[in-house]
């Protein structure tokens, strides 16, 4: 095994090392290595060898200006690559850089604003379901919105009855690729055989929306803009099979993180009606039955910050893992080639010195304008050139289903406070509420 000189972190065990801290209590472990003051500590998944990044700073460092050492490699991603490709989200950095300037045109903020009314319409019939007096999961009963209206703003061409098919494949990719993380390489041809049916019906979806692009060229959507020529290749544009691998790179990248952080909102809106009902009162003025545009989402700023806060607070993405792809030197230790490097937002965002009373939800901590860029400590869309490109597009679909719901109906607490599961994301499991009129 490669030396490391940086400090071993609390709770290693003979044989598996870290990797039972990890799993038992995830959030427990992150405090006590932070506790220890070590910026860099050596942290052992099995037979893994790899550090865990407390400082702020250094995660800055592997993130944003050192990409040269520190890219998407090892085992999750060489695991994820063999399943779904070399796809945006896991394609290793050179590659990833020519499919994210060829994307960028997809996410342009014309783009966004064009999506919200497609959003709205989700939002609307997933609204109009509900009864007063019923009990709901949150994670369960936001689910549709989050699948239908991925597609629906990526897509808009595809039939109605197809949505729900394709809503269906993603959710099913979406389930299973933690087992990335989990399984051997050589389970991997076995796991890529079970989600091909699902894989496929993503690809051919897009290979059936193309033409109509091509004839259409003012058609709407997200992957209308890749259908155009981009910058790379100029007049040429992408192929049926390039579009459908972005397709299903954007919905394994947006369907997961867009559910967790929507359903811990609502849960923290169910325990805080002082706070839901002045996000009430500001849709009441802002858009009284629900909004419809972008532009009604921009006179909700309360709502905005609450969305900030709730990614403070349990930022969906809990940790982010890159691996130093040459010898590297960080916070005056050299890590060897293969070294993963472990960096949590959730502990970054529970730090005392930067929120004081962390683990309170305090949407008012935010000034309006919300997060600064500048602010390394608030990372629950990454950052670098691997940040997410959908981070606009998340906050708007949030938003969006938030106002419409709380435009009609007011969330109550029903039961426990959830426990929570920490797979690629953190989700609130038996997350209760209960629907009431408004
Ligand atoms: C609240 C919702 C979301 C959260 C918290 C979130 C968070 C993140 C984070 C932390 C990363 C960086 C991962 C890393 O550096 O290892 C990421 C990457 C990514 N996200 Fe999101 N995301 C959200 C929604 C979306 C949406 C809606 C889309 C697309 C429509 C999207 C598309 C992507 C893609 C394609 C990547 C991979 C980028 C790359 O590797 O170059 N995400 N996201």
């Amino acid at each position: 095994m490669p030396h490391l000189s940086a400090p071993l972190a609390p709770g290693a065990v003979p044989f598996a090392g870290h990797a039972p801290a990890l799993l038992r209590d995830p959030t427990g472990w992150l405090s006590r290595c932070a506790e220890t003051g070590h910026p860099v500590q050596q942290v052992r998944l099995w037979n893994r060898p790899g550090v865990l990044v407390t400082d702020p700073e250094l995660a800055h460092t592997v993130l944003v200006t050192r990409t040269d050492a520190f890219d998407k490699d090892g085992h999750f991603y060489g695991n994820a690559r063999t399943v779904l490709g070399d796809i945006l989200g896991v394609a290793p950095g050179p590659l990833n850089l020519r499919l994210r300037r060829r994307l960028q045109p997809a996410f342009h903020r014309t783009r966004i604003v064009e999506a919200v009314p497609a959003m709205c319409l989700e939002a609307r019939r997933l609204v109009e379901g509900w009864r007063a007096g019923r009990r709901i999961d949150a994670m369960e009963a936001v689910a549709p919105y989050v699948h239908r209206s991925a597609v629906r703003t990526m897509l808009p061409v595809v039939p109605t009855a197809e949505v729900d098919r394709l809503a269906a494949a993603s959710e099913r990719l979406l389930s299973s690729l933690y087992l990335c993380a989990l399984l051997p390489a050589r389970a991997m041809p076995l796991l890529e055989r079970r989600l091909r049916p699902a894989l496929e019906a993503l690809r051919r979806a897009e290979a059936t929306a193309l033409p109509k692009y091509r004839d259409d060229p003012r058609a709407a959507g997200l992957l209308a803009a890749l259908t155009a020529a981009g910058p790379d290749d100029p007049g040429e544009p992408l192929s049926a099979a390039e579009v459908g691998d972005y397709f299903v790179s954007l919905l394994m990248a947006s369907g997961e993180s867009t559910h967790s952080a929507l359903a811990w909102l609502l849960h923290h809106l169910a325990r805080h009606q002082d706070l839901q009902q002045r996000i009430a009162d500001e849709i009441a003025e802002a858009a009284p039955d629900g909004p419809g545009t972008h532009a009604d989402l921009s006179r909700m700023p309360f709502l905005h910050s609450t969305i900030v806060e709730t990614l403070r607070l349990r930022p969906p993405t809990w940790m982010l893992v890159r691996t130093a792809v040459r010898p590297a030197e960080l916070g005056g230790h050299r890590l060897p080639a293969g070294t993963d490097v472990y960096l949590s937002p959730h502990q970054f965002h529970h730090d005392p010195a930067a929120y004081p009373d962390p683990a309170d939800f305090v949407p008012a901590r935010w000034p309006e304008s919300g997060p600064s860029a500048r602010d390394h400590t608030y990372l629950p869309f990454g950052a670098g050139p691997r940040k997410c490109p959908g981070d606009h597009f998340a906050m708007a679909s949030v938003a969006v289903v938030t106002a419409t719901l709380l435009a009609k109906w007011r969330l109550l607490p029903a039961g426990s406070a959830p426990r929570v599961r920490f797979r690629t994301v953190q989700v609130p499991v038996r997350c209760r509420l209960t629907v009431r009129a408004r």
